[in-house]
């Protein structure tokens, strides 16, 4: 059964693991949208400063090396591809040596204002050529569609989002250590002084913790439709 079509603009953030990635696919996917990770892009970035051998400290040489690193995010939810001048690194960007650096890269104000002026191009882009998109991240709806029609923050017990993270990465005897790095990246997101992880104040909060990822969708579904962002035929 079709679900109809999104127009406009669905924003998802939320702190790591709570499913923003897995349910931002799964919305765009099923209402023929465009799907955007901006997290993805915040790795990519990332990776090419750890290539470049460049001082996470040294902001300015950060910043020159985000400008250089020929980054494209694709938004196909179906495969969306991160590249860097061409080269796909969309398993690297998910290492443990860009996971432990994203933060301190992704809190550069040089680095975040170049992202964000091209996820708003792609943004854009996509309403154009299909009309919408789910962009998910942590600053989606504060910073970088603050007017998009639909806006969710997604929470998570934190180890229930370990479990989740430990199982996906086949360490499920590691579960602490990953909740240690999952609280770790939360209070460095949350903290920083650009556009700090937090919902917009119009955000819908969901609490995805006793969800599984069917129930997710249905709630995303249900709230987009109920904000008219849903054409043609709905769920039933
Ligand atoms: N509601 C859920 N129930 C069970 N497992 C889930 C649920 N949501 C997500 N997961 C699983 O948790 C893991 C993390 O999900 P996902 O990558 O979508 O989260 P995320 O919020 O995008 O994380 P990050 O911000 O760190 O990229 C994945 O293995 C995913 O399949
Ligand atoms: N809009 C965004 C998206 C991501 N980040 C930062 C914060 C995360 O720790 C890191 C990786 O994101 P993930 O792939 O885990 O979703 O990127 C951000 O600051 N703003």
């Amino acid at each position: 059964m079709g679900h109809g079509e999104l127009r406009g603009v669905v924003a998802l953030d939320g702190p790591s693991g709570t499913g923003k990635s897995s349910a931002a696919r799964r919305l765009a996917s099923a209402l023929g949208a465009r799907y955007l990770d901006t997290g993805a892009m915040y790795r990519a970035v990332t990776l090419a400063v750890l290539r470049s051998g460049a001082d996470l400290d040294d902001a300015d040489r950060v910043a020159a090396v985000a400008r250089d690193a020929g980054l494209a995010q694709g938004t196909d939810p179906a495969d969306s591809t991160t590249t860097l001048r061409g080269e796909d690194v969309g398993v690297e960007i998910r290492g443990p040596e860009v996971t432990r650096a994203v933060s301190p890269v992704s809190a550069n104000p040089a680095v975040r204002e170049l992202l964000v002026a091209e996820q708003r191009r792609i943004v854009a882009h996509a309403l154009s050529a299909v009309g919408g998109i789910v962009v998910e991240g942590r600053d989606i709806g504060t910073v970088v569609v603050p007017d998009a029609g639909l806006k969710v923050f997604l929470t998570a017990d934190a180890r229930a989002r370990a479990h989740r993270r430990a199982r996906q990465d086949g360490l499920e005897s590691t579960v602490d250590a990953v909740l240690a790095d999952v609280e770790r990246r939360d209070a460095y997101d949350s903290s920083r002084a650009v556009s700090p992880l937090r919902p917009a104040p119009d955000a819908v909060e969901l609490d995805t913790t006793d969800l599984d990822l069917a129930g997710v969708l249905a709630a995303l579904l249900d709230l987009a439709a109920g904000r008219g962002l849903v054409a043609g035929p709905v769920r039933g």
